[in-house]
């Protein structure tokens, strides 16, 4: 059997010897160059499984090396190996496509997961377990990118509305990904009580604190080897916002109560229907913990976007929902054409929520537009509603826009402001216009 062979590209060769070792034992044949032309003929030469490389080479450096491989052998997945508290460069090196990265003083346990990780990338198209429905042009990017992420371990920010399917995205990266047989941990982050965030984060130890009766184990060790995704993460309270970045960066955990930190090896993905980075600058969010979970976007369109699969997705949730023995209904043109020209606030979800009820009111062989049961305040405006005129709808959405900004800052003012972007003063005087003034001053 052909051994895997790694290029180890370093100019210090204590490193060069330490990585040599570490990788034959792993049963892994290994070759050195110690600058970026010399890495460069090599690569030129021979397919390599993988290429750990130094950022700091004496002609170039470890980016440019992962823009060459980018460009020349796709294929070979790259990681660099940075200066401890680099994390700009090693952020740099992942948007350009480098597979992960490893700290200096490399840390050997991290270094054989690592490596495992990298040898078990699968570049064949075929194996590929695809449910997102639709081909719109906005999905088939979509899909495309799913697939070039997971080869990656960057940690991957999902944006997108409520119900697009950020969850189901997270979970193809995973199932993509050469992590796809260690566990995918979903994660709430709003429905933990603050409390108990912590422990249930980093485990804890046996009589940490009242009602610890035994060990538990945390997120962190419960995704060791996996994916861990950080649903609705805009809503992190301050201090474990601190921790996790901690983790992210160190690669490493302690449970409450314990004096020793465990590594972890763990993909992070996160994704919230809040526009993060307006948090960021509200300062709900930190910006140092946005940068490193956000080094790479994915934006799942909304519904409303992909109007044309609308169809497609008809059916698949049909036989979704159905049982298999039960003939699918069928869906008349109209009432398809009545789907399309409704506004889906709550996108997928609520296109499985409307079919599902459909379903339940129709005679079994076909649905009808009455059986949709639509709601008829959320028609979507380019459809015309006449009932209103501009300046009411304009009032409405200005109306809404306010009141959301009020519940997410929990009715200051002042956070309110800066989130809609105006000035306190304009706020109080849309307030007083819109007759929702309190006249209380924060
Ligand atoms: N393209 C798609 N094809 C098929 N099913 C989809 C697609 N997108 C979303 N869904 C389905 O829609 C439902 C909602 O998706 P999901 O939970 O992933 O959304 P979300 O964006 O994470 O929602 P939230 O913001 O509320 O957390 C799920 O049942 C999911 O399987």
């Amino acid at each position: 059997m052909n051994r895997k062979s790694i290029l180890i590209v370093d100019d210090e060769p204590d490193i060069c010897q330490l990585l040599g070792i570490t990788l034959s034992k792993m049963g892994l044949e290994t070759q050195t160059a110690s600058t970026f032309d010399s890495a460069q003929k090599l690569l030129c030469h021979q397919q390599f499984d993988l290429c750990l490389t130094d950022m700091r080479l004496p002609d170039g450096n470890g980016l440019d090396l992962v823009r060459h491989i980018q460009n020349n052998s796709p294929h070979t997945p790259v990681a660099v190996i940075t200066a401890h508290g680099k994390m700009e460069t090693a952020i740099q090196a992942m948007k350009l496509g480098a597979f992960d990265f490893i700290n200096k003083p490399v840390d050997l346990k991290i270094l054989r997961n690592l490596i495992e990780d990298a040898l078990n990338i699968n570049y064949s198209s075929d194996s590929k377990s695809f449910n997102l429905i639709g081909e719109s042009e906005c999905i088939l990017q979509l899909k495309t990118q799913i697939e070039k992420i997971a080869r990656s371990q960057a940690p991957v920010y999902i944006s997108g509305q409520s119900g697009v399917g950020k969850e189901l995205v997270a979970r193809l990266i995973h199932q993509n990904s050469p992590r796809r047989e260690k566990p995918f941990i979903p994660v709430n982050c709003g429905a933990i009580p603050i409390e108990l965030m912590e422990s249930e984060f980093f485990g804890h130890k046996k009589g940490s604190f009242t009602g610890a009766h035994q060990d538990k184990m945390g997120f962190f060790q419960a995704a060791h080897q996996g994916t861990l995704f950080l649903d609705e993460v805009a809503d992190l309270p301050p201090n474990m916002q601190v921790k996790l970045l901690r983790g992210i960066q160190e690669k490493s955990f302690r449970p409450v109560g314990d004096t020793k930190e465990h590594s972890a090896d763990v993909r992070f993905l996160c994704a919230t229907h809040k526009d993060l980075s307006k948090l960021v600058q509200t300062g709900f969010f930190r910006e140092d913990l946005f940068y490193r979970l956000n080094v790479i976007e994915i934006k799942v369109p909304s519904l409303i976007q992909r109007i044309n699969d609308i169809p497609l997705l008809v059916t698949y949730i049909l036989k979704k929902i159905i049982p298999n023995d039960v003939t699918i209904p069928k869906v008349s043109v109209e009432t398809l054409e009545a789907l399309k020209q409704y506004s889906f606030p709550g996108n997928i979800r609520e296109l499985e929520n409307i079919l599902e009820r459909a379903y339940t009111l129709s005679d079994g062989k076909e649905i009808l537009t009455t059986d949709l049961q639509l709601p008829l305040q959320a028609r979507k405006m380019h459809s015309h509603d006449f009932n209103m005129s501009l300046d009411e709808h304009l009032e409405q959405v200005e109306k809404e826009a306010i009141l959301k900004a009020l519940d997410e800052t929990k009715g200051n003012k002042t956070l309110a402001a800066k989130l809609l972007g105006v000035t306190f003063r304009t706020l109080r005087y849309r307030l007083k216009k819109l007759g929702i003034d309190d006249d209380s001053e924060s």
